[in-house]
């Protein structure tokens, strides 16, 4: 499914250590799981659909050194009883929770003003509230507990970069621009008990699994937008999984309450859209704009 891991971390780092990838069966999850059980971890990925869990997990597995090994866990994020029960599954398997990577989310494509309340709810759900509910369900159940403020805990929420909105995809961008700034807010609350709290921000990262959501769409999307990104390519997976495994480490201790890009030098700007032909309906109030400065 992908190639092998970027990290020049050192093999062991992660060994005995315990963390949660939501998402974890595709895309970039994978990617993140991969290269953490081939670090030593322990790792439980958790999404809707066991099927994909657990042929990722037997994918998976093969990667592991010193001890690293996947567990596979139902859940859908939107829903709290699902939260509990993989928090549970994860202090039963792992005996602990060094580490989650809030990775789980999507979108549908759709301008403002055909997006029913359902929808946008469902996606507000799916990107912000799983965030909350996940990362407050561990730190009051274990990292709360932890006697010894050097026992860290480590957030890496996945957001996407839409410092300037996200035309098409408005829901989705101010869902993750919530979660932005609840990042900030954990980060500073839990400082104390030593757990960190970042935002990686992926710009356009090829993955086939998520791509696969958008159909013939994908396609004429790429071919718009790739000029624009100043790399002129699409990220990879590992490509952003090694940011995310630097943030769970200890070599990041005193990063918190930070967004990363991993954009291709997108500064964590918009998704370049070209907006629709609109006839330049902003016409200046004073003065005559000259021709040559109209499409
Ligand atoms: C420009 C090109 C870019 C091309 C691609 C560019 C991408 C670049 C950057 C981003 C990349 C990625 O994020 S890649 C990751 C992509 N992966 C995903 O998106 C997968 C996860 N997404 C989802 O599961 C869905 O989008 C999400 C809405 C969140 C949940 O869907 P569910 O079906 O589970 O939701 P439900 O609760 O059943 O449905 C609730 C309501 O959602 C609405 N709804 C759901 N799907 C809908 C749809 N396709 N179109 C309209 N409306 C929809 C309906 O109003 C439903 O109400 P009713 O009609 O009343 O029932
Ligand atoms: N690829 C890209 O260009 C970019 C991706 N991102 C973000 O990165 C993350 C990973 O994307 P990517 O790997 O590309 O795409 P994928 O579609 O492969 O990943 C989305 C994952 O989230 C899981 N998921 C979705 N909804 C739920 C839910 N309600 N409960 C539990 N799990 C859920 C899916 O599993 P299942 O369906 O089985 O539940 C799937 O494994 C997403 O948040 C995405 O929005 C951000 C910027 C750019």
């Amino acid at each position: 499914m992908s190639s092998l891991a970027l990290t020049p971390f050192k093999a062991g780092l992660f060994v005995g250590k315990g963390i949660i990838v939501t998402g974890g069966g595709t895309g970039l999850g994978y990617a993140i799981a991969k290269e953490l059980v081939s670090l030593g971890a322990k790792v439980v990925i958790a999404a809707r659909r066991i099927d994909v869990l657990e042929a990722a997990a037997s994918e998976l597995n093969k990667s592991s050194q010193r001890g690293g090994k996947i567990y596979v866990c139902q859940c859908n994020v939107r829903n709290e009883d699902d939260i509990q029960k993989l928090v549970t599954f994860a202090l039963e398997t792992m005996g602990r929770i060094d580490g989650l990577v809030n990775n789980a989310g999507g979108q549908f494509v759709s301008p403002v003003e055909n997006i029913s309340a359902r929808g946008f709810k469902a996606v507000v759900e799916t990107n912000l509230l799983s965030c909350f509910m996940l990362s407050k369900e561990i730190y009051n159940r274990w990292w709360s507990l932890q006697e010894d403020s050097k026992t860290s805990g480590s957030i890496v929420n996945i957001i996407l970069a839409n410092k300037n909105g996200f035309p098409m995809m408005a829901h989705s961008g101010a869902a993750r621009a919530g979660v932005e700034n609840l990042t900030k807010s954990m980060a500073l609350e839990w400082i104390g008990r030593g757990v960190r709290v970042n935002c990686v921000a992926p710009g356009i990262i090829y993955t086939e699994s998520g791509f696969a959501n958008y159909g013939e769409m994908a396609g004429a999307f790429l071919s718009s937008v790739l000029p624009c990104i100043p790399a002129h390519r699409c990220g990879t997976a590992e490509e952003v999984s090694s940011l995310v495994v630097f943030l769970l480490s200890d070599a990041a201790v005193y990063i918190t309450g930070q967004n990363m890009g991993v954009d291709g030098g997108m500064g964590q700007g918009t998704i370049p859209l070209r907006p629709q032909d609109h006839g330049a309906s902003l016409l200046p109030v004073y003065g005559e704009l000259p021709m040559k400065a109209r499409l």
